[in-house]
């Protein structure tokens, strides 16, 4: 463990074990008529994939030689991000969901940087006669790129389509902190250690020490320190991003029996910009080596900062990392992310069931806080201190 990332003991408990935030007051609760699951997009063939970069990284300063370097990426896997087909098999589950509990709600998709757009869903509920709906980002954790950049797109599609005032959003909360999430991963865990064990024990080093290494994308430095709360930097020693993911890791760690005694660490993939700005580090590939070094023997990948196998974790962590492990002689294992997992679909729906007023106005059900803390207001309310 490096200092940056060893958990930070706190006395003071009850900022810790603060209710779950971000539901509505009884009164606010409205009768939505749609979902609207919001995503990152991606490109479904070679001639997309350039338009696609483009779109992602406009007015972001990101150098033509980066574009190049992950357009092969992409031209790979024939120009398909599997992105796209993972949030239609993610609709297809919710919607089976949906119907079991008769909560009789259409899904509708759009994508920040990719068909179909936002541009497009908004215009398609509005002609379908929607005012009220409920948007679902497939961005576990609070930050920029996940969520206020999410508000910001919502809000200029809005202007630009002329639905402002028509058509009413509300984000349903971020989730990381929920069982819905949680379970999932504390299953993977459990799973990528036995498998690391006994890659182990087959090459006949049943004693070799084994590393969870926790992986989330990396993002600039300067972007992660503006992130607010004050009271979460305190708290954990560390800018809000990583805080995050740390509280995450803790908490796998402490309710995964097959993980006692194990180290782990958080540490970060996908770096991009120029590479005189600093972004959160360690990289996982470099983390990989200095752990070779150090003597362990296997490591089990956990990417938890994804919620879907889309193209940088088959690419960073299946391509690269894995070779990396391997150049190394280190036994790996990558986790799955929680996909169409049972549990996080119908955590997710129990969530959505916060927004969604039932009968007398109450939430159909509710979500379930596994990891302690009060993980209210991450990036509004003493929040980002200046605008990007
Ligand atoms: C925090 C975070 C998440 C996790 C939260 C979330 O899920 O939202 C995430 C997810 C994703 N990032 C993705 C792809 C890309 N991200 C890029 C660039 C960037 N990501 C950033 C951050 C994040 N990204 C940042 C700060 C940049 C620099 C430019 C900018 O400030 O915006 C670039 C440009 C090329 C490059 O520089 O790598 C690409 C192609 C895909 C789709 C994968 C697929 O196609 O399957 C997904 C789900
Ligand atoms: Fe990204």
């Amino acid at each position: 463990m490096t200092d940056t990332f060893s958990p930070v003991a706190t006395d003071n408990d009850d900022a810790r074990t603060a209710s779950v935030p971000q539901q509505p007051a009884e009164g606010e609760l409205r009768p939505y008529t749609a979902i609207l699951l919001a995503s990152f997009g991606g490109p479904e063939g070679q001639d997309h994939v350039i338009p696609f970069l483009r779109n992602v990284t406009r007015g972001k300063g990101i150098p033509d030689e980066r574009l190049e370097e992950v357009a092969t990426h992409y031209r790979a896997n024939d120009g398909v991000s599997p992105i796209n087909q993972q949030n239609r098999d993610l609709i297809a589950a919710l919607e089976t969901e949906l119907a079991g509990r008769e909560i009789d709600l259409p899904i509708y998709w759009g994508n920040r940087n990719w068909d179909p757009y936002f541009a497009d869903a908004f215009k398609q509920l509005a002609a379908d006669g929607h005012q009220d709906v409920l948007v679902l980002v497939t961005s576990a954790y609070a930050g920029y790129s996940s969520n206020d950049q999410y508000l910001e797109d919502f809000e200029r599609t809005l202007a630009e389509t002329g639905l402002k005032g028509q058509l009413n959003l509300v984000k349903v909360r971020q989730f990381f902190y929920d069982k819905a999430f949680t379970r999932p991963n504390e299953e993977f865990l459990a799973a990528g250690v036995q498998d690391v064990r006994s890659q182990l024990a087959g090459a006949g080093r049943p004693d070799g020490k084994i590393k969870v290494l926790f992986v989330t994308h990396s993002i600039p430095t300067a972007v992660a320190q503006r992130q607010g709360p004050a009271r979460i930097k305190e708290l954990f020693g560390t800018d809000v991003y990583t805080a995050q993911h740390q509280a995450i890791a803790d908490y796998l760690m402490g309710a995964v029996a097959e993980a006692e005694g194990i180290d782990y660490q958080v540490v970060f993939q996908s770096r991009s910009g120029s590479p005189e700005t600093p972004w959160l580090e360690p990289d996982i590939n470099d983390q990989i080596e200095e752990d070779a070094a150090a003597g362990y023997a296997g490591v089990v990948v956990m990417p938890f900062g994804f919620i879907s196998d889309h193209m940088e974790v088959i690419w960073d962590l299946d391509t690269e990392a894995k070779e990396t492990a391997q150049e190394q002689g280190l036994a790996f294992h990558r986790a799955p992310t929680v996909g169409t997992h049972p549990e996080f679909i119908s955590g997710l729906v129990d969530i959505m069931g916060e927004y969604i007023a039932g009968e007398g106005g109450q939430p159909l059900a509710s979500g379930e806080q596994t990891v302690p803390g009060d993980w209210s207001d991450l990036t509004t309310e003493g929040g980002w201190d200046t605008p990007l």
